[in-house]
């Protein structure tokens, strides 16, 4: 199913939900943003629900639901501000989730190729995957600021098989935004069973338990 045209297999991997359990860095990262401006910190378990769709996303969500109406200037300066204090401490609490790394270790072994096409902005991605010794496995990564559109825009994903120079791929993510964005590019997709609950549309009975399962498809 994901033989591409020079008999290599191909995967690209959604990173934040998918691959590592990110939230509590990204949930200290935006509240400590948020505080040093005068403005509400949100549960943890509440910023771990609307993770997914970038940055500057998930500051203009946490506005509304404060009920601040923000002008996109105010927006990009709190996102900026984010993005610093995430960059200070990338991998203070996260965690790869169990078996990732011994299995994108495993499909490396099987001559796999292996991307990273993430709503997360590139330098955080890279600090992130050096912070947790995952870079190696990856042989193209495109975060949201390293293409013209992010996720859903099918050109972000496209970019991502592109440089994996393969002609087509399985794309593995956790939330909807990675179901359309795979459906966009006519890619096959599976969702992870560790996916938070509601975030995705796709059966559980389709949900890859294991990422090694792409061997048996
Ligand atoms: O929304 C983000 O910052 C990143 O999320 P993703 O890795 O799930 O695309
Ligand atoms: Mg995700």
């Amino acid at each position: 199913m994901t033989q591409t045209g020079g008999g290599a297999c191909a995967a690209v991997f959604d990173l934040d939900g998918t691959l590592i359990d990110s939230a509590p860095d990204i949930a200290d990262a935006v509240n400590r943003t948020f505080v040093a401006h005068g403005l509400d910190a949100t549960d943890e378990a509440v910023v771990t629900g609307l993770i997914g769709n970038g940055a500057r996303q998930l500051v203009a969500d946490l506005l509304t639901r404060q009920c601040i109406p923000a002008a996109p200037s105010d927006i990009a300066i709190l996102t900026e501000a984010y993005v610093a204090s995430y960059a200070e401490r990338p991998v203070a609490r996260t965690t790869i989730y169990p078996h990732v790394a011994e299995d994108l270790a495993e499909l490396k072994r099987a001559g796999w190729r292996l991307g990273l096409c993430t709503n997360k902005p590139q330098a955080l991605t890279l600090a992130v995957l050096e912070g947790l010794g995952m870079a190696p496995f990856f042989d193209a990564v495109r975060g949201a600021d390293a293409v013209p559109a992010r996720k859903p825009d099918p050109g972000h994903l496209r970019a991502v098989i592109e440089a994996l120079g393969v002609d087509r791929a399985i794309y593995v993510g956790d939330t909807e935004v990675d179901e359309a964005t795979a459906l966009a590019v006519g890619m096959p997709f599976r969702g992870v069973a560790w996916a938070a609950p509601g975030r995705l549309s796709v059966a559980e009975s389709t949900r890859l338990a294991r990422l090694s399962d792409l061997l048996n498809p």
